[in-house]
């Protein structure tokens, strides 16, 4: 049987074999591998560089950082802070821009899902790229990537425009709107409740909250439930959740009532972009009716009223009060309505869309079993023109006709058919 030295093979490296060895003659070997101080010298500066381009090569996270710091960076006096959630959405990527050409400092964030397809929400973000913003491609339930951007900016204010929108679909996938409407907003608030100091958070509730049975016009001191979808319940309890913590951490809240926002860039699963694009197509649309043919109306602001609203949330939202997660002092929580203060209904919305595009579409008009009361929208929107000076100037038929414009130039006519818009 071998001894330990006589078996020098059983262990692994080189050079433990020329140390264990009892060979006299291997010692002036190990000796001769000895590097000198150059050598030594080189081989760490090879290792540096090395080390360095895997850095920026394969880790993700720097050149992420790199991009977010640049993105961030505020270019006027005072100057604000932003992170915007939701930035290769509709509205965010319209408010994220509007701030930019200000001089604001403006980091994005989006999770590219698949709601209504991620084509359109990629050009969105080559769009904002174009003007500066960066979007980082990720899940605002990542408390991670959240600690991540906190560490890299000290945001004043959080934007927080990613929501699981649309009402239908809500039927049949309910857990999209707790997991993207109730969960994500807690992950994001909990982040905004340690952070040093506080940012302020400006955040989009819907008109939907003002459920089945109100009186009109809304106003937001009125009673709000129950609501009638699972979204509006989603946004109900968002509101319910910033509400505690403003109360319990000082976070400064703006909870903003968007109704029916339309416009350039738009969200393909809203009516009057699918309108558009079965007029196009020479295909029938779906007009729905309530009860006693009740025709179905909705405030249609467009999105640059709507940007000037959330702008103006943002400039106004005073300071919050905590500091890593302790509350000192009360800080503001305000609610606003952002319509516009006139209906216009279904029916009235086709004829402008088909006096634009020039082509009559055929209507199949749908009984519902609705009272009507839920399909009829008309704000107040008093509070807002008083505290934001928020004041909608862009009628229906103009900024329907920007969006008609902007979807020709973008499909292009006749369209071609593309389900992944
Ligand atoms: O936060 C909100 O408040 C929501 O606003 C928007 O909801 P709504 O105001 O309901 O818009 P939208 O679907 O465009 O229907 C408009 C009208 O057309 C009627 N409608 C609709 C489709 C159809 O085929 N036919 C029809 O008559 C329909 O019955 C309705 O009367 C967003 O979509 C939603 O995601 C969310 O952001």
């Amino acid at each position: 049987m071998p001894t330990l030295e006589e078996e020098p093979l059983l262990l692994s490296s080189p050079s433990c074999i020329i140390l264990r060895s009892s060979n006299p003659i291997m010692i002036p070997a190990f000796r001769r591998r000895f590097p000198s101080a150059t050598t030594v010298f080189i081989w760490a500066l090879v290792l540096l560089a090395f080390t360095a381009s895997y850095i920026t090569l394969v880790d993700p996270g720097s050149s992420v950082e790199k991009n977010v710091r640049s993105s961030a960076h505020v270019t006027r006096a005072n100057g604000l802070s932003v992170l915007v959630t939701g930035a290769a959405g509709f509205i965010g990527s319209h408010v994220a821009i509007a701030l930019k050409n200000r001089g604001d400092g403006v980091v994005g964030v989006d999770n590219f899902d698949n709601y209504y397809g991620r084509s359109l929400k990629e050009t969105r973000r080559d769009l904002l790229e174009l003007n500066g913003v960066y979007i980082v491609d990720g899940d605002i339930n990542d408390s991670r990537l959240l600690s991540m951007l906190f560490d890299t900016v000290e945001f004043t204010h959080v934007m927080h425009l990613a929501a699981q929108v649309g009402v239908q679909y809500a039927v049949e996938n309910p857990y999209a709107y707790v997991r993207s409407n109730v969960a994500s907003l807690v992950t994001l608030l909990e982040q905004c409740k340690s952070a040093h100091p506080q940012p302020a958070f400006v955040w989009a509730s819907s008109g939907s909250v003002y459920g089945v049975h109100n009186k009109v016009p809304y106003s937001e001191t009125d009673r709000v439930d129950p609501p009638d979808t699972i979204y509006a319940s989603t946004k109900r309890t968002g509101e319910e959740i910033t509400h505690t913590y403003n109360r319990l951490h000082g976070l400064s809240i703006t909870g903003l009532r968007f109704f029916t926002v339309y416009g350039p860039w738009g969200r393909p699963d809203m009516a009057y972009f699918s309108f558009v694009r079965n007029i196009l197509q020479g295909e029938p649309i779906t007009i729905y009716r309530a009860k006693n043919r009740v025709d179905p109306a909705r405030e249609f602001i467009y999105i640059d009223d709507i940007v000037k609203g959330c702008v103006a949330s943002l400039d106004t939202s005073g300071k919050s009060t905590g500091s890593g997660g302790l509350k000192n002092g009360s800080a503001p929580y305000r609610i606003f309505n952002l319509g516009n203060g006139s209906p216009v209904t279904v029916p009235a919305l086709v004829a402008i869309l088909e006096e634009n595009l020039k082509m009559r579409v055929e209507k199949d008009v749908v009984d519902t079993c609705g009272d009507g009361d839920d399909s009829f929208a008309y704000v107040n929107i008093s509070l807002a023109e008083r505290e934001l000076g928020y004041k909608p100037t862009t009628d229906l038929q103009t900024g329907l006709r920007e969006f008609v414009k902007w979807y020709l130039w973008y499909y292009g006519k006749p369209l071609v058919e593309d389900s992944n818009v």
